[in-house]
């Protein structure tokens, strides 16, 4: 019966190509916003070969369909290159929601990553924020390698309970590892993903596709291999090399289970996508963080007041990186001593969550979120949104949103602040951004209270310990960019560190 109906209004492309060749490949976001005014409609369909594309410009359709719909608008487009050529079918991102694995995965993975797991990560992430804070003030031009050293050195000692040394090959792989995905996943990069038939085509043609599969999985699971931890081990915990790990604790649970080779599979898959899901999102958000504070030393001023009023001299005692690293070491079961700050009061400083909440905003890690797809044909405000198709959410044309956001493209996290002077027309706050930048219904990011944690624990000690600046006697102001791709940030420019006199 919904034959009756036509698909949402868009761009018609070629006869047999659709629009393959005319997608935009630099910031696709911007010109599906674009399309959404050309077509009068916030919700806009296209074809690529022969996949039906459909894609959400508005906060509205973005939650009648993906959030109130999740049971049909929760699956993954299927992707021929990647899920079977590249082996990628497994994982978390890409794995059919209809599969009993993703309910598995999503559960150890809430577990591992959930607030109380967290609470126990704290004086690690202290720790090495710390690091980078200090980092930063020795070595500014090496902002995107400090950052990257920050988010590989928290997550593999989490995931693997590995200490990363200052040139390890991980500081970099997971970077590697979106930059192929983002490659290998652009809509109709792959004739095979629309025509598998075609498969035999790409293999022999396309010549980048020789190295693809290879470094790709390679990259995706690299940590595991080799690491002492993902050793089933009643073995390991009898000679003494066990580490207390996400990893090592599912493997080795402490009712003596052991695993079936299939378990370990599942394990595995889930510690390669606290890895990937991690590698290069919060250095994304970090990054575009960074830069934005040296275009806005106000709210830097701001922030350190927060700070400064909230724990006083205290916080001073975290000086020395050496000194707290025995604790760091032993990170699962350290505690904050009770003379230290308490840890858990820096992720509830209101303005510093306003900061958060408005890098997340003004440059969104995850512009299109992931792909999702409808798995029954459905009828959405009389469109026609058939079986199969592409769904994309346009989180940044929410984020831009001028009815949600005034003057989007200003950068003010007084508008998450409750009755700030530019928040005065309005009595509450605008709406908590994070809402948009983690994705949607089943497949919502599960590493978010982790990605909120070491955001903010980031910006906390680089607040608090550097000065952000534009190198003094620049003459342009400043016009910030973004990279395009799976993940996105401000593209760098010149900034200057100072370290904060503290006493
Ligand atoms: C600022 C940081 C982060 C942002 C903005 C972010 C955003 C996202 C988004 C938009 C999705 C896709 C949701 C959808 O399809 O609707 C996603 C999925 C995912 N994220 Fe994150 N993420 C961040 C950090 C992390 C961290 C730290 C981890 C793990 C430690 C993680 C693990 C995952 C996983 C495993 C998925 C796949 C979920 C699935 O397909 O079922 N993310 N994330």
């Amino acid at each position: 019966a919904s034959t009756r109906y036509n698909l949402p209004p868009g761009p018609q492309g070629g006869f047999i190509l659709g629009m393959r060749r005319l997608l935009p490949s630099v910031e696709p976001w911007k010109t599906y916003a674009r399309w959404s005014q050309v077509y009068g409609d916030p919700v806009i369909s296209f074809r690529v070969y022969n996949r039906h594309i459909v894609v959400l410009n508005s906060a509205q359709a973005i939650s009648d369909l993906l959030e109130r719909k999740a049971e049909i608008y929760s699956d993954r487009p299927m992707s021929w290159m990647y899920n079977v050529i590249c082996d990628r079918g497994k994982a978390i991102f890409n794995i059919s929601s209809s599969n009993p694995r993703h309910k598995q995965y999503r559960k150890i993975l809430q577990s591992g990553l959930g607030l109380r797991a967290i609470r126990e990560y704290l004086p690690l992430i202290q720790q090495e924020s710390l690091r980078l804070a200090l980092g930063l003030i020795q070595s500014p031009e090496q902002l995107v390698t400090h950052i990257q050293r920050n988010s590989a050195a928290v997550i593999m000692k989490v995931a693997f309970g590995y200490m990363i040394t200052d040139d390890d090959p991980f500081i970099k792989v997971a970077d590697e590892a979106s930059r192929i995905s983002g490659w290998a996943t652009q809509p109709g990069r792959w004739l095979v993903d629309h025509h598998p038939i075609s498969m035999f085509q790409d293999i022999l043609w396309k010549s980048p596709f020789n190295e693809l599969p290879h470094s790709s999985i390679i990259s995706f699971l690299a940590p595991w291999n080799g690491m002492e931890t993902t050793r089933p081990s009643v073995e390991g915990k009898a000679s003494g090399i066990h580490t207390d790990c996400f990893t090592s604790r599912l493997l080795s649970p402490d009712d003596g289970n052991i695993c079936s080779p299939e378990d370990v599979d599942t394990i595995k898959w889930c510690a390669g996508a606290l890895y990937a899901g991690a590698g290069d999102t919060t250095v994304s958000a970090i990054i575009s963080f960074v830069l934005l504070m040296a275009l806005h030393p106000e709210v830097q001023v701001k922030a350190r007041e927060e700070i400064r009023a909230t724990f006083g001299d205290l916080v001073m005692n975290y000086t020395d990186v050496s000194s707290t690293s025995s604790r760091a070491r032993d990170l699962t079961h350290s505690k904050a001593h009770e003379d230290d700050v308490d840890l858990n009061q820096i992720s509830r400083l209101p303005y510093l969550n306003a900061i958060m909440k408005e890098v997340l905003r003004f440059a969104p890690v995850g512009n299109m979120a992931l792909p999702h797809r409808v798995t029954e044909e459905d009828v959405y405000r009389g469109y026609r949104i058939p079986k199969d198709a592409s769904i994309i959410a346009n989180v940044w044309a929410v984020l831009h949103d001028p009815s949600i956001y005034p003057e989007p493209f200003t950068f003010s996290p007084e508008r998450f602040m409750p009755s700030s002077p530019s928040n005065s027309e309005r009595s509450t706050p605008q709406p908590d951004s994070k809402q948009w930048s983690f994705g949607f219904g089943k497949r919502a990011c599960p590493g978010i209270n982790f990605a909120e944690t070491t955001m903010l624990f980031a910006m906390f000690n680089i607040l608090l310990r550097c000065k952000i600046s534009l190198p003094s006697g620049a003459t342009k102001p400043v016009e910030v960019e973004f990279t395009t791709g799976i993940t996105s940030h401000i593209k760098l420019f010149p900034i200057v560190v100072e370290p904060i006199q503290t006493t």
